[in-house]
C-alpha cells in the first residue's frame, strides 16, 4: 500500500469503503472501493478526517479485507447460511431457513484467537428465522498475510462449517395431562392451549390430548398407546413435583423409557423431566410451563424439533444462564435465559 495526501489522489482509485458516522443519525458507506477520486470529493473525504488515501499495490502475501472477509464467511457457513457482498470491510451471514443455529463455540474461540480475525455469532441454539442476520465476519487490517487467512479459513472450516442452521421437523405431538382435579372437572385443562401455543412455530402437530388421573400405570398405558397412535413427541402435564400425587415422573419410568433428566438447573422449569421410549422423546411438563411465559421448555422444545437427542451434559450445563429475569417485557430470545457457555 502507497500512501497519497488527498490534494493528490484526483484520479486515483479507492482501494477500501470509507465510512462516515453522525452520532446518532448515521452510520454509512460514503465512498465505496473502487470509486475514482474526483476534485470535489477532497473536501468531503477531509470532512470524514481523511488527509490521506491509500493507494493498492498488490503484494503476493496479502488479501485484501472484502476477499479475506467473503472467504471466511464462505468457509464458517453450512447448510441454511447465505452471505451478503462485503461493506466497509464486514460480511454478514444470514440464515436462509426457520431454524436452530448451530454455532460450534470451542472453534469459534480458535478462529478469534487468531491475530487479526474476527468472527461474532449470536448464540449455539438459538431459534432463527429465516433472512435474520446470524453471523458477521472481517479481518481488522486492511489487508492480512494469506497464512493466517488459510489457518482461519481451515478452522472455519473442518471437520464442519462452523455455523448452520438446521430447519425443524414437522413432529406429531401427543398430550397427556395428568391430574385428578382435571380428570373430575373440579379444574378446566389450561395446558394444552399453552403446549399448542408453544409447538405451533416449529411447525408441531397436535395428535390428540388424553386427561388421566394421577396413577402411574395409567400414565404409562396412555404413553405408548399415543406413540402407538403416531406421536413422534409425547408431553406429560402436571405432577410433576413433591406432592404424594405428584406421580408423572413414576409413569414416565413405568414406561420402560431411558431417563435423561429429571430435574434440571433452569428456573423456572426444574421440575422438568426428558425420557427417551426408543426415539420418541417424552417430556414430564411441570405446573410452571402453564404460568410462566418463558420456561426450560422454550430451551428443549427447538433442540427435539431440530431432531437432536439431548445429553444429561447439556442439561447439566444450562445452570449458567439458566434464570429467567421474568422481565415486564419478556425479549427471550434476545437475552441470557438459556445462553449457556
Ligand atoms: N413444596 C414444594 N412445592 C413445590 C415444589 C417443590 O419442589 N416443593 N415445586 C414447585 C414447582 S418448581 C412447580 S413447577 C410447581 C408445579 O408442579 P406440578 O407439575 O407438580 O403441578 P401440580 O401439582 O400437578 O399442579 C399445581 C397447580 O397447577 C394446577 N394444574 C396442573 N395441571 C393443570 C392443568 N392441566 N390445567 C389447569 N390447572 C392445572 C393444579 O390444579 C394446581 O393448582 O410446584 C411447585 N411447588
Ligand atoms: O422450577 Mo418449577 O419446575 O419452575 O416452576
Amino acid at each position: 500500500m502507497r500512501l497519497v495526501p488527498v490534494a493528490e489522489a484526483v484520479g486515483m482509485v479507492l482501494c477500501h469503503d470509507i465510512t462516515k458516522i453522525v452520532p446518532g443519525v448515521e452510520k454509512c458507506r460514503a465512498f465505496r472501493r473502487g470509486h475514482v477520486v474526483r476534485k470535489e470529493d477532497i473536501p468531503l473525504l477531509r470532512d470524514l478526517g481523511k488527509e490521506h488515501i491509500y493507494v493498492w499495490e498488490p503484494a503476493p502475501d496479502l488479501i485484501h479485507e472484502d476477499e479475506a472477509a467473503l472467504r471466511l464467511a464462505r468457509h464458517a457457513a453450512g447448510p441454511g447460511l447465505s452471505w451478503d457482498e462485503p461493506n466497509q470491510g464486514k460480511v454478514s451471514l444470514k440464515a436462509t431457513c426457520d431454524g436452530l443455529l448451530k454455532v460450534d463455540s470451542e472453534r469459534l474461540k480458535m478462529v478469534n484467537n487468531l491475530e487479526g480475525v474476527i468472527l461474532a455469532t449470536l448464540h449455539n441454539n438459538r431459534v432463527v428465522a429465516r433472512g435474520q442476520f446470524v453471523a458477521g465476519t472481517r479481518v481488522i487490517p486492511l489487508a492480512i498475510h494469506h497464512s493466517i487467512l488459510e489457518e482461519a479459513e481451515g478452522l472455519c472450516s473442518q471437520p464442519a462449517p462452523l455455523l448452520k442452521v438446521k430447519p425443524f421437523q414437522p413432529l406429531w405431538v401427543g398430550v397427556i395431562t395428568a391430574g385428578t382435579e382435571v380428570y373430575e372437572g373440579r379444574v378446566r385443562d389450561g395446558f394444552c392451549s399453552v403446549i399448542r401455543q408453544k409447538i405451533a412455530p416449529f411447525g408441531g402437530r397436535f395428535l390428540s390430548q388424553v386427561i388421566v388421573p394421577d396413577d402411574p400405570l395409567i400414565i404409562a398405558r396412555e404413553i405408548r398407546h399415543m406413540i402407538e397412535k403416531g406421536a413422534e413427541l409425547v408431553l406429560v402435564t402436571g405432577g410433576m413435583s413433591v406432592d404424594p400425587d405428584d406421580v408423572t415422573p413414576q409413569g414416565i419410568r413405568a414406561t420402560g423409557a431411558q431417563e435423561i433428566f429429571y430435574g434440571a438447573p433452569v428456573l423456572p422449569g426444574s421440575m422438568f423431566m426428558l425420557a427417551y421410549l426408543g426415539h420418541v422423546p417424552v417430556c414430564g411438563l411441570p405446573g410452571c410451563i402453564m404460568f410462566n411465559r418463558t420456561t426450560i421448555f422454550d430451551l428443549i422444545i427447538p433442540r427435539i424439533f431440530a431432531g437432536e437427542r439431548l445429553s444429561r451434559a447439556e442439561i447439566v450445563a444450562l445452570g449458567h444462564g439458566g434464570l429467567c429475569e421474568e422481565c415486564a417485557v419478556c425479549r427471550y430470545p434476545a437475552c441470557s435465559f438459556g445462553k449457556a457457555t
